[in-house]
């Protein structure tokens, strides 16, 4: 078969190494041709991909970033936009099928091809927020957690000195795994998650405890963070590719507040998009290596509108419904939890 691979949407530690798992598996197992489209859905809709061999994938699992490049293209936008234009362009060039690589977003514009037009697609679940549902890890998330608590362990020691709170903002635009798990990892005094809103007073509540027992506080706060009465999360860097607010930057609303507050001098820091970039940890690239090579079983059981996934230890097909269908939100037991090491 001659497969098209696309990475879409945000990127991600460990995009390579799926491309490296598929494109192996698939030669060492099937005999498969493999092309890569550049930029996401954007290289379907201007039939821009080039051919990928053995040896452009060698060495691949470690790199960070995806070598296909990345979009927020929209398949049913622009002039070769659509199923029945894509449907097309695969005919033409002799492409069987596709195997999308990317977040809901991603997946969801997949599913509606595969709904919509019958196009031959296969996901594979990405995003370092692990906010895929019908996965129980996305690769990516570890490595990000990794980079978060590093940060974490190094704002401690020099708020220790200065006897400071630190404000940490880590990404996170609808669920709050990453700030949850490298919280805990760095051992934060107060963890501040989308799905759960508080207000001011209670964070300065965690934070004077802390400062009473001669420690220096530590925070972390998920970008898509509100406080209780804010109707949506903060913003002030304008809007993405597909029309969403950009976020970041909660964190510095939030440290000057602490400190007029509590009269304790508070500073921020917004870790961004060094949390997505860099090697991928060891568990994301033996994770990311599964499910592409999953992907290609996939498309040889003709899975169209199905996903790899991982559930438990085991790599399985899920429907792409399932996994859109709703996010996966850090459930509020996993809060309380967390909630007991607070202040
Ligand atoms: N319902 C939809 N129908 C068609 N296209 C969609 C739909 N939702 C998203 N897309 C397209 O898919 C692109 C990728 O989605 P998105 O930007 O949400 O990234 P993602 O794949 O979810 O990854 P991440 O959110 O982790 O960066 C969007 O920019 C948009 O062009
Ligand atoms: O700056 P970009 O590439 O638009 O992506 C930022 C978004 O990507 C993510 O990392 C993953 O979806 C979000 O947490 C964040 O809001
Ligand atoms: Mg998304």
């Amino acid at each position: 078969m001659k497969i098209g691979l696309l990475t879409s949407g945000g990127d991600c530690p460990g995009l390579n190494a799926v491309i490296r798992g598929a494109v192996l598996n698939g030669i060492i197992s099937h005999d498969d041709e493999f092309v890569g489209f550049r930029n996401g859905w954007r290289g379907v809709v201007e039939a821009d991909f080039e051919e990928i061999v053995r040896h452009d994938v060698r060495g691949l699992s470690k790199q960070g970033g995806t070598i296909l490049g990345s979009s927020r293209t929209n398949p049913f936008e622009g002039e070769g936009g659509g199923p029945e234009n894509i449907q097309r362009m695969l005919d033409d060039n002799g492409i069987d099928a596709i195997i999308a690589i990317g977040g809901e977003g991603t997946l969801t514009a997949a599913r509606r091809l595969v709904d919509e037009g019958g196009i031959n697609v296969v996901g594979v679940p990405k995003t370092i927020d692990n906010d895929l549902a019908a996965t129980d890890y996305s690769f990516g998330f570890d490595t990000a957690v990794q980079i978060a608590t590093e940060a974490i362990d190094r704002l401690r020691t020099t708020a220790d000195s200065h006897g400071r709170c630190m404000v940490v903002e880590v990404m996170g635009r609808h669920v709050g795994w990453i700030a949850l798990h490298s919280g805990m990892a760095g051992g934060a005094h107060a963890i501040l998650i989308p799905e759960q809103p508080k207000t001011i007073d209670e964070i300065c509540e965690w934070v004077e405890s802390v400062v009473d027992r001669g420690r220096a506080p530590l925070v972390v706060v998920a970008e898509g963070f509100t406080l209780e009465g804010m109707s949506e999360a903060h913003s002030h860097k304008g809007l993405d590719a597909f029309g969403r607010p950009r976020l970041g930057g909660i964190g510095e609303l939030l440290a000057p507040m602490i400190e007029e507050r509590t009269g304790i001098e508070s500073r921020e820091t917004v870790l961004g998009h060094i949390q997505r970039g860099g090697a991928p940890s060891a568990f994301d690239r033996v994770l990311a290596t599964r499910l592409g090579m999953a992907a290609v079983s996939a498309v040889h059981d003709q899975a169209w509108g199905q996903m790899v996934s991982l559930r438990g230890t085991d790599i399985e097909v899920v429907s792409l419904q399932e996994a859109t269908g709703a996010l996966n939100h850090v459930p509020a037991s996993r809060y309380d939890e967390a909630k007991i090491l607070f202040g």
